[in-house]
């Protein structure tokens, strides 16, 4: 992997089990790798590939992230990035490479039945944020990011 250099750490507190929070990327000149962990608590992280052109385009990935096994989940630029609080009273923290721009800041539904991503069943959409409940599915994205074939 080419060197990344990590300009902003963020951190955000979910009082609730099963919060939902997603599936978030910002798009160019302000695309965002992402290193994800959590402090306190649990999380089923989920990166989905955005990139036209990949063989996974469109495929997710996820894993379980707790504070108590200290793991971390590298999202390139180019994925969509999303997690579920496993546990009430969660923490993530989370560095990225580039800076945070509302103008870039897009999603796609957490609950794209194309992605379909097998959420742990505490996910509850009723914690979803409000901009999380109207995020557009991948087939009404336009191609923010590409790949050579
Ligand atoms: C992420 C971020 C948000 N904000 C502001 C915007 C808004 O008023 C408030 C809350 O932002 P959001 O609703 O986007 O927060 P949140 O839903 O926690 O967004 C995060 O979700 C996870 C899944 C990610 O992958 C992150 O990159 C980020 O998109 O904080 C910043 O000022 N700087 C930042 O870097």
């Amino acid at each position: 992997m080419a060197p990344v250099e990590f300009v902003q750490e963020n951190q955000s507190l979910s009082m609730a089990q099963g919060t939902i929070r997603g599936l978030h990327f910002q798009s160019e000149p302000f695309a965002q790798g992402k290193l994800v962990r959590c402090v306190e608590g649990a999380i089923f992280d989920v990166a989905v590939d955005l990139r036209h052109g990949s063989p996974t385009y469109g495929q997710w990935a996820g894993a379980t992230l707790t504070a108590q096994d200290c793991n971390q989940l590298w999202i390139p630029s180019g994925f969509a990035h999303g997690f579920c609080t496993l546990v009430p009273q969660t923490v993530v923290a989370y560095k990225v490479t580039a800076y945070y721009s509302r103008e870039n800041d897009l999603g796609l539904a957490w609950d794209d039945p194309d992605v379909n991503v097998a959420w742990p069943d505490v996910a509850d959409p009723t914690k979803l944020s409000a901009k999380d409940q109207v995020q557009p599915r991948l087939a009404d994205l336009p191609s923010y990011f590409e790949v050579a074939n």
